[in-house]
């Protein structure tokens, strides 16, 4: 038999055996890659999308995603075979052997299209089924306990989570096929093209030295070399990725600020100052770019130059073998397509080293942007007692993010029915403190709060949050019903006929009305909404007194069961509520 047709008929074994040996393999390098931080990270975060059910399909997917490389690898391999048997039949002038050489390799050049298409499509559907549960595991961590809220509060890392959220995750699991692929292919063809060109590779003399096999030791240790040569130089550019990824994040979020001040702003005429403001964001892109820039082309010229001196090697020294007779053309064209791919294969990790460095960056972000999310550690938690009747507060007290006292001590009772008025100066506390009845306030807070349970409460801000939609929905926003049959009538009351007919139509609301409209739409909201407590954080800052006066009592008439806390400096506030507390003159540190 032929060398090709051993090669041939061997293949559903190599098959096989090499299917068992990379398993084996991958486990053991799972388990020490498994031991170091970029192992961790990785672990955490595929981890997390791993269902118990998913796990079983997910193996069968990457079984069946090796299969298919190790066929492309195998095909590789018989290809040079073929041609070299063409180009062996050609210098033979054997017409026969010819014609079944040029049958055999357009075969192979079709099987390999077939394989590629197919793990091709495989590889794309990985990726879309693994974003789709990366997207909601991110999604999910952001919105649990509030994340969104305490990330945005505390407001220092992790930074532009929607960039981490978006951009990062679909990154991430793009350049993970990528690298695990090419990874596999790089180890199994050198491998593979190794022993190809083992038997290929006759003496090579090198200062008087014989070494037998000697160019196959030749381009492992020279491309060896070179990838650790390409690692020092590259190695800066994983901060620079890093860099880059968080300096365009904080200039598209500068960017959205300023549309969604574009008012304030205007008003202020602000534009120069903003443009000093993007322009030294920008600045820092830039800085930062050529630091890339300088880095990258340093790796890719060596990269470069390396890959283009290697390349006439094989030719060379392959040539006084065929001189002496030893070998024929067909083994000549088969060295240089061996090399090639060995060196190719054996390449890999230099070549991807750039973009290597970048993943790396994506994935400390993702990673340190879900350990964020994980329970908050907080030292002092208000100690809150769900009750069916009354509102109590008992030695409550706040502290600041420095850890210093906000408000101290506060002690207050509600009877069902009646109403709380909570004023004091600015920036005392006031906000805070219905924060922590919340459970937003993320800085620290002790005490015993007695409420009704958090389903029960409703919090309106000065400034209502409007989503986006039809109007409908977003008056009825979280969850009052649609269809509510008082819908329209409440708008009347509320004195927003002028928008009963626009109900239907998707605009962008939240900016499109006043912010007087704002709070009467979130008056609709609470009339709408059978809760217990309504807490009022200066809900009717943007109205006039007789609408104020007229809200609150539509208020008391459609809930009198219910307790109000409203926040407010108005005295016209005072008759709408039973009791008063001020802060600033008796708590407020
Ligand atoms: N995210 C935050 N990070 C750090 N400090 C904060 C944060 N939010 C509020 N504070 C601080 O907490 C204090 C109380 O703020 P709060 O909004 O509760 O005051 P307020 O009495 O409601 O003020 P105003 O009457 O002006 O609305 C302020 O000093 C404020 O700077």
């Amino acid at each position: 038999m032929q060398k090709w047709q051993i090669e041939l008929y061997g293949t559903p074994l190599w098959l096989l055996q090499t299917l068992a040996g990379v398993c084996l393999t991958a486990a053991v390098i799972l388990f020490l890659v498994s031991k170091t931080r970029f192992g961790k990270e990785f672990a955490y975060l595929s981890g997390l999308c791993l269902t118990p059910k998913g796990r079983l399909k997910i193996g069968f997917a990457i079984i069946g995603m090796t299969v298919l490389l190790l066929t492309e690898v195998r095909l590789n391999v018989l290809s040079t075979f073929m041609s070299n048997g063409l180009y062996s039949s050609m210098q033979d002038l054997n017409l026969q052997a010819f014609w079944q050489f040029a049958a055999m390799n357009a075969g192979v050049v079709l099987l390999r299209t077939f394989n590629g298409v197919i793990n091709d499509f495989l590889d794309q559907s990985f990726a879309i089924k693994w974003s789709q549960r990366l997207n909601s595991v991110l999604v999910e961590r952001w919105l649990a306990q509030k994340n969104y809220y305490r990330l945005h509060m505390l407001r220092h890392e992790p930074d532009n989570i929607d960039q981490r959220i978006q951009q990062d995750a679909q990154d991430f699991i793009k350049s993970t096929i990528e690298f695990i692929r090419g990874m596999l292919n790089s180890v199994v063809s050198s491998l593979e093209f190794a022993f190809v060109l083992w038997g290929l590779a006759g003496i090579l003399t090198m200062f008087g030295v014989n070494i037998p096999h000697g160019m196959v030791w030749f381009v492992f240790i020279f491309v060896i070399l070179a990838t650790f040569i390409a690692m020092w130089i590259g190695n800066p550019l994983i901060r620079f990725n890093y860099e880059n990824e968080k300096l365009n994040g904080d200039y598209r979020y500068s960017l959205i600020r300023l549309r969604d001040h574009a008012e304030s702003i205007a008003f202020y005429g602000g534009e120069q100052h903003e443009q000093q403001q993007l322009n030294a964001r920008f600045s820092d892109i830039v800085r930062n770019r050529w630091r890339i820039a300088r880095q990258s082309v340093g790796l890719s010229g060596f990269n470069d130059m390396f890959s283009n001196a290697i390349q006439l090697l094989p030719i060379i020294l392959q040539a006084p073998r065929l001189f002496a007779g030893q070998i024929k053309i067909g083994d000549v064209q088969q060295t240089v397509q061996a090399f090639a791919r060995l060196q190719k294969a054996l390449s890999f990790f230099r070549m991807f080293y750039e973009s290597f460095t970048a993943y790396r960056a994506r994935l400390e972000r993702l990673h340190g942007f879900l350990r964020r999310t994980e329970t908050p550690h907080e030292p002092r938690k208000l100690n809150i007692r769900p009750i069916s009747d009354g509102l109590r507060l008992h030695n409550v007290t706040l502290y600041r993010n420095n850890g210093e006292i906000l408000i101290s001590n506060i002690s207050t009772e509600l009877k069902t029915g009646s109403s709380l008025l909570i004023k004091g100066p600015s920036g005392c506390g006031k906000t805070s403190l219905l924060r922590a009845m919340a459970g937003l306030w993320p800085f620290g807070c002790t005490g015993t709060l007695y409420i009704p349970p958090h389903s029960e409460i409703l919090f309106v801000p000065q400034r209502p949050y409007m989503p986006q939609g039809s109007l409908r929905h977003a008056i009825c926003y979280p969850n009052i019903c649609e269809q509510h049959p008082a819908l329209t009538d409440t708008l009347r009351q509320c004195r927003l006929e002028h928008l009963i007919d626009k109900l239907d139509r998707h605009d962008d609301w939240q900016q499109k009305l006043s912010p007087g409209e704002l709070q009467r739409i979130a008056f609709c909201r609470s009339l709408l909404t059978p809760a217990k407590v309504f807490l009022f954080d200066e809900t009717t800052s943007a109205l006039d007194e007789p609408t104020e006066a007229l809200l609150y009592q539509l208020m008391r008439a459609k809930h009198p069961d219910s307790m109000i806390i409203s926040i407010g400096h108005r005295s016209s506030l005072n008759p709408f509520h039973t009791q008063h507390l001020d802060i600033g003159q008796t708590t407020c540190s």
